[in-house]
């Protein structure tokens, strides 16, 4: 499935910028000059990453309309490579909707609005901005590209349906493009849209051209349709900034277009709503004078203001009632799967959950702490592991939004405890958690170490559920 993705036009596309035609090799020289002092100013160190686990999702909580279910609704979001103009791009598409009342102008700054963001020029935390079409209501989610906050990506990316994958043209396809494209097929995005950023910096219409090719042989790779998949070329920036630059318009134009595709490519899934309530717990906050709420897009299932509900994972099973539901600051009586909602919650006090529990109608879900699970070890060229690893090797295992430590070792029976498991390998193996999460059979989750993701599983047979402490 994950076949080396080394690809002769990536080669060309290489070469292509050595060539010296001048007024090409002059915009790639100041491109890569710009991004190699932009990238060794983020490799200044700043707080470790773990201390940002779990930074709350930014949405508020009050003054809350009536949320209107008119339009089929779709959880959307930009990911993509470092820098490559993902949150640019997010403004860029309030501004243009603004002006046919579908958005409110939502600002750079409004969206990466934490001190250390606005510091590094970078995304840290996943932020969620909402718009609406002729045709749909979308939530949207602005992930971070940085390696280092990739849980944030993850996290994020577990409530989308579809996306946006913003490529820079200066740049081409990236490492976090390569990694952000495997992490969406496993969170289980199956239709992405692209976007070819940045193109007010390239003059030569072949390189654009290079830039989509390799693009679509990267979607085939990673298991998307490279064929059919809208490639839409464009400025953010002079979206935001309303250049248009040319008779078509590399701004306004092509963020009209990007949109259109996206309502006509990327599907509303079919939603599980006569299953159980599911509701994993994306972030938490808490309102003066009215209580906790957890965010996080519904899985399955609907709900009413005044239902019960239980809170599992980690240790916890705490019934309380859902007391007021909000979608993007409107109310609701009623949550249904698909919603990126906000649940407030009677009697819960903000330190008593967080991120990786999940909300779920009362005694419909168990929380394990065990399981057997169908594992692909990514090879090296797909940006795993260089060397193989044995039992008791304790990666970090992400699946909907928990991220927790897990020691994999072989099942009973196993002839060859001491066997290796080589980068590249299919192997079935057992999965402890240190806490226990709130997953089931069949659930996907991703295995990263140092920085890296090493590898992609299913589970499959639940051995062991947690206890309540
Ligand atoms: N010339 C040009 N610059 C752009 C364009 N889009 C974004 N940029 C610039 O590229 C830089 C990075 O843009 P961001 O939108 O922060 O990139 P990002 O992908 O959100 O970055 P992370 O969230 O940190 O991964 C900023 O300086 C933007 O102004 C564009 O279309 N043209
Ligand atoms: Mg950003």
């Amino acid at each position: 499935m994950f076949a080396a993705s080394r690809l002769p036009v990536q080669a060309c596309l290489k070469s292509a910028a050595r060539v010296p035609r001048v007024p090409l090799a002059r915009t790639v020289a100041t491109a890569a000059t710009r991004s190699t002092l932009l990238n060794a100013a983020r490799r200044a160190p700043i707080a470790s990453p773990s201390s940002l686990r779990y930074l709350p999702v930014k949405r508020a909580y009050s003054d809350a309309k009536v949320y209107s279910r008119s339009k089929p609704h779709l959880n959307i979001g930009t990911i993509g490579h470092v820098d490559h103009g993902k949150t640019t791009l997010t403004a860029a598409i309030t501004k243009v909707l603004a002006e046919s009342g579908g958005a409110s102008f939502i600002d750079y700054a409004q969206i990466d609005k934490a001190p250390e963001e606005k510091a590094r020029g970078i995304t840290i935390n996943a932020a969620h901005v909402e718009y609406e079409t002729t045709n749909r209501h979308y939530s949207h989610i602005d992930c971070p590209g940085h390696a280092d906050y990739i849980k944030n990506m993850i996290t994020g990316a577990a409530s989308m349906d579809g996306a946006i994958i913003v490529v820079s043209a200066t740049d081409g396809q990236m490492p976090q493009t390569r990694e952000h494209l495997l992490l969406a097929r496993q969170v289980g995005i199956k239709r992405l849209v692209v976007f070819i950023n940045k193109i007010d910096q390239i003059d030569d219409p072949e390189m654009l051209e290079l830039v989509e090719m390799e693009i679509r042989d990267l979607l085939a790779t990673y298991g998307f349709d490279g064929e059919a998949t809208p490639i839409i070329m464009g400025s953010a920036l002079a979206a935001l900034e309303g250049r248009e630059d040319g008779p078509e318009g590399i701004g306004r134009a092509r963020i009209l277009k990007l949109v259109q595709e996206c309502d006509q490519w990327l599907e509303v899934p079919q939603r599980d709503l006569d299953k159980p309530f599911y509701m994993p717990i994306e972030g938490v906050f808490s309102i003066p004078g009215r209580g906790t709420v957890a965010t996080g897009k519904a899985e399955r299932g609907t709900i009413k203001k005044g239902d019960e509900v239980e809170i599992i994972g980690f240790g916890q099973r705490m019934k309380t009632v859902l007391t007021g539901i909000e979608m993007h600051h409107k109310e609701l009586d009623r949550g249904e799967a698909g919603d990126n909602m906000g649940a407030l919650l009677r009697g819960i006090k903000r330190e008593q959950i967080h991120r990786g529990q999940a909300i779920i109608a009362p005694g419909s879900m168990k929380s394990i702490k065990k399981f057997v699970a169908s594992l692909y070890v990514l090879s090296k060229d797909e940006g795993g592991r260089h060397h193989p690893f044995m039992a008791n090797y304790r990666p970090q295992m992400f699946s909907q939004t928990c991220d927790v430590t897990c020691a994999l070792t072989w099942p009973e029976g196993v002839e060859d405890a001491s066997k290796m498991v080589m980068p590249g390998d299919n192997v079935e193996m057992v999965c402890s958690l240190v806490h226990d999460v709130p997953l089931e059979v069949g659930f996907r989750f991703t295995l990263r170490e140092s920085n890296k993701t090493v590898g992609t599983g299913v589970i499959t047979q639940i051995l062991e559920e947690g206890t309540i402490a």
